[in-house]
């Protein structure tokens, strides 16, 4: 016992990224959404960016329900991108209709560099390998959201109109779905080789830079560098 060998694999991917993801909870954009400071012209361009990211993720489920193994792994990618569709995206339309933004806009809305660069590589990495890289390649996006609103939930602050934000995240409907993606990193996770897995593990370190990259990207409210390119 107490081997690395003896752990299940998330529970070495966490020790991996838990830096990584503890940078977020320093994050401005991501300490203003706890304390209720954000600016709201950030938190509209990342709803806007995210919608259209969570399009392109809805589609790596469908993905990971074509690779699928067996039966209940195909359902719970079926649970997934409902759970995507229909409950998270339910979050962004409430905050749109708030702010006066239709769903046929926030359909419309380009992707920045980052969104577009994250979600190829995510795409690309699905259809690389088995079922078990498109489970690497979403893993870190549902699990460090779910980290994310622990911690705000946790630190007492006021977030005032980003309540429903860490609602959210903190939800049992969206831990479910994180328990999902965390239950499926392991089951085929098993029986892989150490080269492998290390293959795994290298997706979800450079998925998760990829958040910190995208918490920046909202930030800045930065985009492509000329608008007719888009
Ligand atoms: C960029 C990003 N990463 C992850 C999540 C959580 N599904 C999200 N909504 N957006």
């Amino acid at each position: 016992m107490g081997r690395s060998e003896d752990k299940v694999f998330t529970e070495r991917l966490f020790e991996r990224v838990e830096p990584i993801w503890n940078s977020y909870l320093e994050h401005p954009f991501v300490k203003g959404l706890g304390d209720g400071t954000l600016d709201l012209e950030k938190f509209k361009h990342w709803l806007k960016q995210d919608y259209i990211y969570l399009i392109e993720y809805a589609r790596l489920f469908a993905v990971g329900a074509s690779k699928a193994t067996d039966l209940a792994m195909m359902t719970t990618f079926g649970e997934l991108l409902h759970g995507t569709l229909a409950t998270e995206m339910a979050l962004h339309r409430s905050y749109a209709a708030q702010f006066g933004i239709t769903q046929e806009e926030l359909e419309a809305v380009q992707a920045a560099e980052v969104t577009e660069s994250y979600t190829s590589y995510m795409l690309k990495m699905a259809h690389q390998g088995g079922v078990e890289y498109t489970i690497a390649a979403v893993l870190a996006c549902t699990w460090s959201y779910h980290y994310i609103g622990e911690h705000l939930a946790a630190s007492n602050n006021n977030p005032g109109v980003y309540q429903e934000w860490v609602d959210m995240y903190h939800s049992p409907e969206f831990t479910e779905l994180k328990d999902d993606c965390i239950r499926l990193m392991n089951e085929a996770a098993e029986g892989k080789s150490e080269a492998e897995l290390k293959v795994l593990e290298e997706i979800v370190v450079k998925t998760s830079y990829y958040e910190y990259l995208f918490w920046d990207m909202a930030e800045n409210i930065s985009n492509w560098p000329c608008k007719e390119t888009v």
